[in-house]
């Protein structure tokens, strides 16, 4: 059986599935594959081990349909088109709950970046720019005590709640589709509403997944409702929010700051102007990147991609989510 890798993965997965007895080909180089290339590398494989976001659409798809199983190498899965996939009868899976710690210390870590100004301080001193201090110059923000509105009260967005409130003592307000009654016990959060979560936070960080229903939802409207003192996160998915309505947003005080591990587009233009603005930190999709992550979410795919070659049911299928 072979398998074929997008990239290259870290070595636990990797070793797991040569010690399943699988040829394993990855694509090494540090560019992306064309599609044709994409297609030509599935059409010699049983199983696909996908990282990266490109997207996976039907005519990809249906050139792919004699593969065992897709197993994506990220919890999430916006890139595929689930709807074809599944009517093509095949196996999609994704790799969660391990990364969830990292990801949301990574929405931590902006939050009080942005906080502190501290991409913007780091900036001024590697321009020479230290300066004179005084008391009143070089000013944040405190987050201990304030309000934090979790948009996806999931298994990320639990985790950065558990750690704003055991750190700072923030109360925890959320939104999702249907009432999470266990975090709301351990967490002491309260359901609101989209607009309540929009005007009770002074820190909203988002933990939704992209799908029709999310995308853009931070758009010129959503930004207006919020504190100008509010502080904005999204380490989910740049398509939840709209770039150019936020950019507008910080330009015109509508909002405070915000922290960015996700953009749209991505990767972000280097003259984008969030990144000359004080109250704003950017990183490169880095969410779950951390040695022992990766190693764990590469060891979740090859499980995924073991079971569909040996005929077992997959661990992790996301194809059930897609409402047929
Ligand atoms: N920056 C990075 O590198 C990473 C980013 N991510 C992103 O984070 C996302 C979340 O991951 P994870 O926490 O594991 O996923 P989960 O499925 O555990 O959580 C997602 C949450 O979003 C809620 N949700 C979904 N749709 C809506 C909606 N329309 N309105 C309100 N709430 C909604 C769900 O609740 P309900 O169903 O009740 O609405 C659920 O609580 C991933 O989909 C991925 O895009 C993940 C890992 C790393
Ligand atoms: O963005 C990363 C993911 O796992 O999803």
């Amino acid at each position: 059986m072979k398998v074929f890798t997008t990239r290259v993965i870290p070595e636990e997965g990797l070793s797991l599935l040569q010690r399943a007895g699988f040829t394993v080909t990855q694509w090494s180089e540090e560019k992306e594959m064309t599609p044709a290339q994409r297609v030509q590398y599935c059409k010699d494989s049983d199983a696909l081990l996908f990282a990266g976001g490109e997207k996976l659409d039907r005519a990809f798809l249906e050139q792919c349909r004699h593969l065992k199983v897709i197993s994506l190498l990220s919890v999430g899965y916006d890139n595929v088109d689930l709807k074809a996939a599944t009517e093509l009868g095949l196996q999609i899976t994704n790799t969660p709950g391990v990364l969830s710690n990292a990801t949301a210390d990574t929405a931590f870590l902006l939050m009080l970046s942005v906080a502190r100004k501290a991409f913007y301080q780091h900036k001024r001193i590697l321009k020479g720019e230290w300066g004179f201090s005084t008391p009143t110059a070089n000013l944040g923000t405190d987050i201990e005590g304030k309000t934090l509105g979790i948009w996806g009260l999931g298994n990320i967005g639990t985790v950065m709640a558990k750690r704003c409130k055991a750190a700072f003592g923030m109360k925890i307000i959320y939104c999702n589709r249907h009432r999470n009654e266990a975090a709301e016990k351990e967490l002491d959060a309260t359901f609101v509403t989209f607009d309540e979560l929009l005007q009770q936070s002074d820190v909203i960080s988002i933990h939704t997944s992209l799908t029709p229903e999310t995308k853009e939802k931070f758009n010129k409207e959503a930004f207006r409702k919020m504190k100008p003192t509010a502080i904005f996160i999204n380490a989910a998915r740049g398509g939840i929010h709209n770039e150019t309505d936020l950019i507008a947003a910080l330009q015109e005080g509508q909002i405070w700051g915000a922290g960015l591990d996700v953009t749209n587009p991505e990767p972000m233009h280097p003259d984008n102007p969030l990144l000359e603005m004080p109250t704003v930190a950017v990183l490169p999709h880095i969410g779950s990147a951390t040695l022992e992550t990766r190693n764990a979410m590469s060891r979740i795919a090859a499980q995924n991609v073991i079971a569909a070659l040996t005929g077992q049911p997959v661990p992790n299928p996301v194809n059930h989510i897609y409402d047929l």
